[in-house]
């Protein structure tokens, strides 16, 4: 609408009313036209006689005030929306273009690495999912009105079953071969379709090495097992609407999304990969993988790898486990993640700690068996092995997604290369100490760049709430319910009788820095392994890590962990006082 238009307008300001109407074709109304309404609305109200006229005309014209200026905001939001929207899919086809190009190379090129052209896929893949991202956002821009955030919703929904389908899978060659997960963090964000209330896992893999012993199978395809995700709470329905953090319609603040949610995973098709780690120089353990191994290869018809020392103690326990698969050499490690379904430890909560540490990025579920003295996170007996597996391989299974953290060694020699150390990814802890050290520990501490305060003591524990019944737990730390998002910051002996435990949390990042003027280096520990010396001026730097760690549950993550505190701690196990005795009974 011109101001021309406006200028007619009665001074009753019937016409305005229009502006909110009035809209180009595509439906959205233009930011160029909207600013001019508005500034044509506020002229005609400076030219308004407003003494005189009763209070519903003032009341009116404040209201047109408000209506104009929502309205630029909006066309605005949608402009820049659009813009982004635009680059989005500028990036797109370049980078289709590119590959198209490359592709051909590489398909004409048998002897070149696969690596490659999963690599393409890949980023192309990433491309498309932020436009499927981009588009409902726009699509709420125009529309900006909640039930029809309801259909957008629902056609994102509609795009992800379709891709669970097979429509778009096909089209999807994913998990790159690209072995550095933790420098490539938006893979993360590749590999598995999000939705409001779960999260679908299914791809398609070419299995490079699924059969050594046959070279025709080596190009065949293997499907991993697909699953969804879903939370809940207790008593509550799974499809209940997400609640915004603030709701400015309704002037309302209302929480986000719980975090205490149980989730559950559900296979969409079935497992085909076992990986069995056990604790090594056990007796018990190996009897108990002879056997499993047997019937899960024999009654549910799967596949099964274990680490190269435990195929050794298999073949020399019988020929027959010739079909038992395990890797050469260590590199082949950072690929398992692509072929194995499932995870069985057996052993105690050092062996999860183990299976843990050997996927540098997502990890498939675990499931726990309890060989050691303690358990906290192996809920499962292993005198029931074949029930317990039965119920994990036909699911729905609770799940415990557990987090990690993300460290990196930061040398004051190379302060801004970051990537010349390995980083750590550890489910209990990294601790910071003195290590042989008679001197106490210096350490500044520092959260998101604001100053915390400065460590002298023994050392420093930053744990997971996983780990927060492990080490932290002794150094005086609260028990925290793995399930939720923090990061334990326990002090190890500290030479202060204030200092007390704190908990931050999920999104900062932690600097741990050994001053110049310390008086000896520190060490840091990852799950108590491998020692690393930081000397003055280095610095750890801690952070969440964006792939936890799924362990299934006996019950649920809840009933495993409250169980876990009375069973392995015997938390506040006390004798019942009796009936009898003296009363208040004047109150
Ligand atoms: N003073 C201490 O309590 C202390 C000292 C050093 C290390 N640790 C813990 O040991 C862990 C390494 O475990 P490991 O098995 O390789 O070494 P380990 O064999 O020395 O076992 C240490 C003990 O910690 C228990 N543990 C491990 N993770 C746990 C958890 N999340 N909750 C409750 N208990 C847990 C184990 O069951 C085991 O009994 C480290 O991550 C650290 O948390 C504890
Ligand atoms: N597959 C493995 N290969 C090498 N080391 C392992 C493996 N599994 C476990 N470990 C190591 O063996 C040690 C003991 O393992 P675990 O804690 O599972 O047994 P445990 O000490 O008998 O149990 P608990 O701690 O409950 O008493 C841990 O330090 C762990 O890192």
């Amino acid at each position: 609408m011109s101001p021309s238009k406006l200028d007619s307008t009665d001074s009753f300001g019937h016409e305005e009313a229009s502006v909110s109407c009035s809209k180009p074709e595509n439906g959205c109304v233009d930011s160029l036209s909207i600013f001019h309404s508005e500034k044509a609305v506020e002229e005609l109200l400076q030219q308004t006689p407003v003494a005189g006229m009763d209070e519903h005309l003032i009341e009116f014209s404040e209201a047109l005030r408000t209506v104009a200026k929502a309205l630029r905001r909006a066309a605005e939001g949608k402009a820049s929306a659009q813009a982004e929207a635009a680059e989005w899919k500028r990036r797109y086809e370049l980078e289709r273009t590119r590959n198209i190009q490359m592709e051909r190379k590489v398909s004409g090129n048998n002897n070149c690495e696969m690596v490659q052209h999963w690599w393409i896929r890949s980023s192309l893949d990433n491309a498309m999912d932020m436009l499927r991202i981009m588009l409902p956002c726009l699509f709420f821009w125009e529309v900006g009105k909640e039930q029809n955030k309801r259909i957008a919703e629902a056609r994102m929904a509609e795009q992800f079953s379709a891709e669970k389908n097979g429509d778009i899978d096909c089209e999807r060659v994913k998990n790159s071969d690209n072995q550095s997960m933790l420098q490539n963090e938006s893979n993360e964000y590749s590999e598995t379709g999000c939705m409001k209330h779960g999260i679908w896992s299914h791809e398609v893999l070419r299995d490079r090495e699924s059969d050594s012993n046959s070279n025709a199978d080596r190009n065949k395809i293997m499907r991993k097992a697909s699953f969804k995700l879903s939370w809940w709470c207790n008593g509550e329905n799974g499809d209940q609407h997400k609640h915004d953090i603030v709701s400015f319609e309704r002037g309302n603040i209302t929480t986000a999304e719980r975090s205490s949610k149980q989730i559950s995973l559900k296979w969409e098709s079935d497992p085909q990969t076992v990986l069995i780690l056990t604790k090594p120089n056990s007796v018990s353990v190996r009897i108990l993988c002879v056997q499993m191994v047997r019937w899960l290869r024999e009654r549910k018809k799967l596949n099964v790898y274990v680490e190269p020392r435990v195929k050794v103690e298999l073949v020399a326990e019988s020929s027959n486990f010739s079909y038992v698969q395990t890797w050469k050499d260590d590199s082949e490690i950072s690929h398992l993640h692509m072929k194995v379904d499932l995870v069985i430890t057996l052993g105690g909560d050092g062996t999860v700690l183990w299976a843990a540490s050997m996927f540098k990025g997502p990890v498939p579920p675990i499931v726990p068996f309890s060989l050691g003295s303690l358990g906290f996170m192996t809920p499962f007996h292993s005198e029931h092995f074949k029930d317990c597996l039965d119920s994990v391989l036909r699911g729905p299974i609770s799940i415990t997604l557990r987090h990690r953290l993300l460290c990196r060694v930061v040398r004051d020699a190379a302060k801004n290369e970051y990537e010349t150390e390995e980083p750590f990814l550890v489910l209990n802890e990294v601790t910071i100490d003195r290590g042989i050290s008679s001197y106490l520990t210096n350490l500044e501490c520092y959260c998101d760049n604001s100053f915390v305060t400065c460590v002298q003591g023994d050392g420093l524990i930053l744990s997971t709430t996983s780990g927060s019944t492990a080490y932290s737990l002794a150094a005086g730390g609260s028990m925290v319910h793995p399930q939720v998002p923090g990061i334990l910051f326990t002090p190890i002996c500290p030479h202060s009788l204030s200092f007390r435990p704190l908990i931050l949390p999920e999104h900062v990042t932690v600097r741990i820095m050994v001053p110049f003027n310390s008086r000896s280096p520190a060490w840091a520990s990852f799950d108590g392994k491998d020692r690393k010396l930081l000397a003055a001026g280095d610095a750890l730097l801690c952070s969440m890590a964006p792939w936890p760690v799924p362990t299934a549950c006996q019950v649920d993550s809840t009933n495993d962990f409250l169980r876990s505190i009375h069973d392995g701690l015997h938390w506040n196990l006390r004798k019942t006082q009796s009936f009898d005795g003296p009363r208040d009974r004047d109150l």
